[in-house]
């Protein structure tokens, strides 16, 4: 499914500019509600400052405009805005020594008054988002003693419990063994069904062929094609983004690329 939803995400004219450099230039694109859209292209085309961006964490140039479910997020508070996305990084922060609970509950700090305290509700929510990322086990543990694996999920929890109606995955695989690379993409799935926006940056194509529902392909900073993977990600776009021969192929009933 590819097509518009009102309440999704709708990014128009985004641009960041470090000194000279451009490293997201004018970008417009839509993600659709309940929905998985992969955001993919080589290594430095501007996947990750492109989801930086869109939390705040960089700022944009020019005229930029972010709207999800027809709200204005450019121009929004920090806190008005996480109470809305969340952004799961690509290595998050590691040497925070604190019980993993308490990491997980940072998540609450935006929906929170700033003098209360975790209520039971909050408590509730990050036992649940512990077990839905399959990390409940590891609660009590201090989070600087995990493995990257292990504080990827963690860090996926805490963004469960900030409520997000968009998240933000930066390679949300990208330390994960396969097993756990399944579980998550499911989760993923699951949590696009009910009605989340998902956006996520992804290396393994395979992945966006079969999880995805949408796709924006970024190369250069800049978006070149976007629409249902099944028919951006043929071999030959790939081939041409990628300089690499790509090849798609049918195994085991899903639609496969083939790289070489
Ligand atoms: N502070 C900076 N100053 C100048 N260039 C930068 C800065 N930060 C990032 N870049 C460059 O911007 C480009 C985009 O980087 P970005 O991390 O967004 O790419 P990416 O698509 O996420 O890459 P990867 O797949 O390797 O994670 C890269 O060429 C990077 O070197």
């Amino acid at each position: 499914m590819s097509e518009v939803q009102p309440d999704g995400a709708v990014v128009s004219g985004l641009s960041v500019r470090i000194g000279e450099a451009v490293l997201v230039d004018d970008v417009t694109f839509t993600a659709p509600a309940g929905a998985i859209t992969a955001l993919i292209g080589p290594n430095g085309a501007g996947k990750s400052t492109l989801l930086r961006a869109l939390v705040g964490a960089v700022p944009l140039a020019g005229q930029a405009v972010v709207t999800l479910a027809s709200e204005e997020l450019t121009g929004m508070s920090h806190r008005e805005r996480a109470r809305r996305v969340a952004l799961v990084e690509q290595d998050g922060a590691a040497d925070v020594a604190r019980p993993v609970l308490d990491v997980v509950l940072l998540g609450r700090t935006p929906h929170r008054s700033r003098w209360g305290g975790d209520s039971p509700g909050d408590l509730e929510l990050a036992s649940e988002a512990l077990e839905r990322a399959g990390v409940a086990a590891l609660a009590e543990r201090d989070f600087a003693t995990l493995s990257g694996g292990e504080r990827q999920r963690v860090h996926l929890a805490r963004a469960l419990v900030q409520q997000p109606r968009l998240l933000l995955l930066d390679e949300p695989t990208n330390h994960l063994d396969v097993a756990a690379q399944l579980q998550v993409l499911r989760l993923t799935r699951a949590l696009a069904r009910s009605g989340m926006t998902v956006l996520a940056a992804l290396h393994d194509l395979n992945h966006a062929l079969r999880y995805a529902d949408h796709v924006v392909v970024l190369a250069g900073g800049e978006v070149v094609a976007t629409g249902d993977p099944r028919d951006v990600l043929t071999g030959e776009l790939v081939g041409e983004v990628y300089q690499v021969r790509a090849t798609r192929v049918q195994a085991a009933g899903h639609d496969l690329l083939v790289m070489d």
